[in-house]
């Protein structure tokens, strides 16, 4: 078992598409002095915690939220209308299942190594984190998809956890934003002879179960307020709150989040999250996992990444640099994002992964009659 450890350096700042964002994240300081002036350059956060930390994130958290992105695109006057919106948007992230021959097209003769998230991916959004069931007609498509090329499941979750519900012993797991990751010993595409288990933040357990422990206590007052413990990373859902509490749940974390530079706040959909300060995330998890299966350099692999959250642009943004590759946004609604196409719920994905396996065991047959 290999146990690398990633020296902890500046932040990476979440992927930042190259059209004008439909609403900000990080969220912008609104007020106040900044006291990271005494942090250490190399453990200052995407946002520094000078009085208005706490409403940029409040303002966030309000604009992410689809309703409240969408009231606020009708009543600017100078935006188009919300159909002309969407169109617009499609035009630049085309339906992955329209386009899938153009896909199919690019991969030719290829390799195709498939990343997938997992919440609101492969499983439906709900409110109870612990009930995102994937259904067994998903399941059976992933397991079908890695019977054909390599996958990956890289989640925001626990390692663990999402292996519970996953439960495919074939797949590649990654867990805390690609902070666990695990390569199975002796699989058909790495021959290791040992599992390698790579954690870059692991110095930082003792401090996330403190985190966790204490954002149980502080948040206990607030109705509908969840914290959940991702290992490598704390997670506070704010999905059952309500909106009269966000102002104090955010401060809570806020507060907490002063006197440990060390960490720092990201956000989900509907979920706060605290991390380390480390140079990793999806999209070095993704470069990681492709190095691990001897994939580094090699200009016939294509990683198919399909993903919904903010945390997966990191992954998006890889492979547009690389230029290789394809990012898939689940969305239902125009997002800022660097994937290059788009499917509406996991109910697409679903029919995507299915015309995949669909059209591999087709070109496979049609080889072997050559
Ligand atoms: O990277 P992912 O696999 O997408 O994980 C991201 C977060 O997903 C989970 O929260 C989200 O899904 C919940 C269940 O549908 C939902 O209730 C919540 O509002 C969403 O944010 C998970 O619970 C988090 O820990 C993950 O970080």
């Amino acid at each position: 078992m290999t146990n690398q450890n990633v020296v902890v350096q500046a932040i990476t700042v979440a992927a930042v598409a190259n059209s004008p964002p439909l609403f900000t994240y990080p969220p912008p300081r609104t007020s106040g002095s900044s006291a990271a002036a005494a942090i250490p350059k190399k453990y200052l956060s995407p946002v520094d915690l000078g009085g208005g930390w706490t409403n940029g994130w409040l303002e966030a958290m309000k604009a992410s939220s689809p309703t409240h992105a969408k009231s606020a695109l009708l009543s600017a006057p100078a935006v188009e209308s919300e159909q002309d919106e969407q169109s617009t948007w499609i035009m630049r992230h085309p339906s992955a299942l329209s386009k899938f021959e153009q896909i199919t097209s690019a991969t030719k003769g290829k390799q195709i190594v498939m990343f997938l998230d997992y919440d609101g991916t492969l499983s439906p959004i709900v409110d109870d984190p612990d009930s995102a069931f994937m259904s067994d007609t998903m399941r059976a498509a992933v397991k079908k998809v890695a019977r054909l090329f390599p996958t990956a499941i890289v989640s925001g979750r626990c390692r663990s956890r999402v292996y519970e519900f996953v439960r495919l012993t074939e797949l590649y797991y990654a867990g805390s934003h690609g902070m666990d990751i695990k390569v199975p010993k002796g699989t058909r595409y790495t021959k290791k002879k040992k599992a390698v288990l790579f954690q870059p933040a692991s110095e930082f357990l003792p401090l996330m179960n403190e985190i966790h422990k204490a954002l149980l206590e502080t948040t206990r007052s607030i109705p509908g307020a969840k914290v959940e413990n991702n290992k490598f990373c704390v997670s506070v859902h704010f999905r059952c709150v309500d909106e009269t509490c966000w102002g104090v749940l955010v401060e809570q974390v806020v507060s907490l989040l002063k006197s440990h530079p060390e960490l720092r706040l990201t956000q989900g959909r509907k979920v706060l999250e605290i991390r380390p300060t480390i140079k990793w995330d999806k999209g070095k998890a993704l470069e990681f996992l492709l190095k691990s299966l001897g994939f580094a350099d090699n200009k016939n692999v294509v990683p198919i990444y399909i993903g919904d959250d903010h945390t997966d642009e990191d992954a998006f943004k890889v492979l547009r640099d690389r230029g290789q590759g394809i990012g898939i946004l689940v969305s239902e609604y125009p997002k800022d994002t660097n994937a290059s196409y788009s499917l509406k719920e996991p109910y697409e994905v679903m029919e995507f992964l299915l015309h995949l396996v669909e059209w591999k065991r087709h070109s496979l047959k049609a080889r072997s009659e050559e």
